[in-house]
């Protein structure tokens, strides 16, 4: 009965044991650019700003939906809708699909991108740890980057080099090789829409200052097919291990850009 992305087990189930599936701030959403509202003040006058540290060696876990990179080192993000709080990397995970034509969790104007990269940190200045800020209305931000096919990411290699080693549900591996979280970004960083959400999958805490950036990364296809080349906790290939996009209800989306 472990939640999943099968017809048993997918999004549209999970309502059953996490009744805030249906919730006033859940994510992903569909983001409508013409109703995006950009707002200087509280964006402007400060801009998002990451002061990532290189990790020394990756470390690599197949969670079972997903595969994650586990940080080590005090990076940190600030500003923006964020204010003056730091917050923490703790993990990147993606969600990608079985096809190019799909895998993104947010969509612009509808459309879905064929992975998204998901950097998850926790607000350090206010909790003492991940665990404690999980739950909080401001514990969480998470920066959204699109990928799409084209070329390699350089930066990318260490994870989509040894999905391979990580197939089964469960495994975990660290790789000796540095890498910066930095290089995963886009080059543009100063563009992105914001909005208040949750965590995409189960327990869907409303807890996620959500920044999704408006240009998408390349990765080639060889890097795409790595990932769906991984396998989930049911024993199938790990495949459109996406959440459809939730009902806005009562929310901005706030944008950066004009
Ligand atoms: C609930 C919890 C706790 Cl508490 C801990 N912990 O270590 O203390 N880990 N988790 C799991 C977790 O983090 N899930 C998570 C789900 C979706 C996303 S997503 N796609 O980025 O919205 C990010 C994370
Ligand atoms: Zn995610």
């Amino acid at each position: 009965a472990h939640w999943g992305y099968m017809t048993t087990n997918g999004p549209s189930t999970w309502g059953k044991d996490f009744p805030i599936a249906n919730g006033e701030r859940q994510s992903p959403i569909d983001i409508v650019t013409t109703a995006a509202e950009y707002d200087s003040d509280v964006l402007g006058s400060n801009a998002l700003s990451t002061n990532y540290t290189p990790e020394s060696e990756v470390k690599l876990v197949n969670n079972g939906h997903s595969i994650m990179c586990q940080i080590t080192k005090k990076g940190v993000l600030t500003g923006g809708p964020l204010g003056k709080d730091e917050y923490r990397l703790e993990q990147f995970h993606l969600h990608w699909g079985a096809e190019d034509n799909r895998g993104s969790e947010h969509t612009v104007d509808g459309k879905m991108y064929a992975s998204e990269l998901h950097l998850v940190h926790w607000n350090a200045s206010k909790y003492s740890s991940f665990a404690d800020a999980v739950q909080k209305p401001d514990g969480l931000a998470v920066l959204g980057i699109f990928i799409t096919p084209g070329v390699a990411c350089n930066q990318f290699k260490v994870i989509s080099d040894n999905c391979g080693k990580l197939k089964t549900s469960g495994a975990e591996m660290t790789v000796d090789t540095t890498l910066d979280p930095t290089l995963l970004l886009p080059s543009n960083t100063s563009d992105y829409w914001t909005y208040l959400g949750s965590l995409t999958t189960p327990p869907l805490f409303e807890s996620v200052t959500w920044i999704v950036f408006k240009e998408p990364v390349e990765y080639s296809k060889e890097q795409l097919l790595a990932l769906r080349n991984l396998v989930d906790s049911d024993g199938n290939h790990m495949q459109d291990n996406y959440r459809p996009p939730a009902a806005l209800k009562q929310r901005k989306v706030k944008k950066t850009f004009t």
